[in-house]
């Protein structure tokens, strides 16, 4: 009977914290179409003022968020956006900028700390001169934390340098922050400097931070009040928000400060990990929440298989493929949960009890 749930398949697991739900049960609300919901208005202020951006606005979903924000960037036919290979937007947001937006993406291949080389990001920029056969390049795309490469914190320094190029081109760049709190609290810099070299931004609140469900776009105001008509369009537009933007207030307000923990967690377990015969993982590498593992040929185990024997003690993990696995720490996992995952895996790949006996 397994009596304990250790949730490692993302930092989109968390629950809602009693906080949140009263703030939620107790929500001062308006139709968010017709006018303004009193408690988004509060949230998206305050978004507004962490990211040092003139305005914000709540989104369902970070895949809606990037969305938008390439669209109203992309709002002429035959454009053209430059982003990374390996970046969600590309992977797992099922080509949306293309099959909604009919944006042409140019992808760059990201390298394993989550950036992508300058001179080819510039490389990918098409020449005006070949209007009559390129399409036109409009937008930059860049993702902090990188998800695919271990939660990987693109530094300001490397963000300001795309700025830079983007501006030289005349054109604009977006920052998938969906984690960049993460990235903040790795690097000890505020997300407002982080997302200075930026025109727009989508972050997510419900992932390391906990929030139940939403995002929150951040721009100038006329990028806003063109991403807020987009939202309306996808079917964004909520009526009494204010029961969702009430939890995200809390979640900004009460877990920002415990990423830190989170990436700590992170750490301890990659450690312990990388001490398993069996099992390879970068652990020195680990800078945020996220890292991935590899078991090696000689173990008994598959991903699949390991999966399963975790999941019989209660341990939930993603696969990604015949041999790699992927580990996202969040609030809700804590210390003992870290010990007892490892003991979980010391069992399942040498079967040897360790010193909790397990
Ligand atoms: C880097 C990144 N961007 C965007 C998203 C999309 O967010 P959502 O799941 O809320 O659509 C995710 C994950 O969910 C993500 O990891
Ligand atoms: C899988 C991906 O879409 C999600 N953003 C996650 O990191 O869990």
């Amino acid at each position: 009977m397994v009596t304990r749930t250790v949730d490692l398949r993302s930092d989109t697991v968390t629950k809602p914290t009693e906080t949140m739900r009263a703030a939620m049960a107790t929500a001062d609300v308006d139709d968010d179409v017709l006018c303004h919901d009193p408690t988004a208005l509060r949230l998206e202020t305050e978004m507004a003022r962490i990211t040092g951006k003139e305005a914000a606005l709540f989104v369902p979903s970070g895949t809606m968020g990037n969305l938008i924000c390439v669209l109203v960037h992309c709002d002429i036919r035959g454009s053209e956006v430059v982003l990374g290979n390996n970046s969600h937007i590309h992977i797992y947001e099922n080509g949306g900028i293309s099959t909604i937006g009919g944006v042409h993406p140019r992808t760059v291949k990201n390298n394993e700390d989550g950036t992508m080389d300058i001179d080819l990001i510039e490389a990918a920029i098409r020449d005006p001169r070949g209007a009559l056969v390129y399409p036109i390049t409009r937008l930059i795309c860049l993702e902090n934390t990188h998800a695919n490469s271990g939660g990987k914190c693109l530094s300001v320094e490397y963000t300001d340098q795309v700025g830079e190029l983007a501006k030289k081109h005349g054109l604009k760049l977006h920052i998938d922050g969906a984690r960049i709190f993460n990235a903040s609290v790795a690097l000890g810099i505020p997300v407002h400097r982080l997302l200075q070299a930026a025109d727009s931004a989508s972050i997510c609140l419900s992932k390391g931070l906990g929030a139940p469900v939403g995002s929150v776009i951040v721009g100038s105001n006329s990028f806003i009040a063109k991403a807020k008509i987009l939202r309306k369009t996808l079917g964004g537009g909520m009526r009494q928000v204010g029961i969702l933007c009430a939890a995200a207030i809390v979640a900004v307000q009460e877990n920002v400060g415990k990423l830190e923990g989170d990436h700590k967690n992170a750490k301890v377990l990659a450690e312990g990990l990388n001490k398993i015969k069996g099992i390879k993982v970068d652990a020195a590498s680990v800078e945020t929440n996220i890292f991935y593992f590899d078991i090696e040929e000689s173990s008994k185990h598959t991903a699949e298989s390991l999966s399963k024997y975790l999941q019989q003690r209660g341990i939930l993990v993603m696969l990604e493929g015949p041999s790699r696995v992927r580990i996202v720490l969040h609030h809700q996992i804590s210390e003992s949960d870290v010990q007892y995952t490892l003991s979980c895996f010391q069992q399942a790949l040498t079967g040897v009890p360790d010193q909790n006996g397990i």
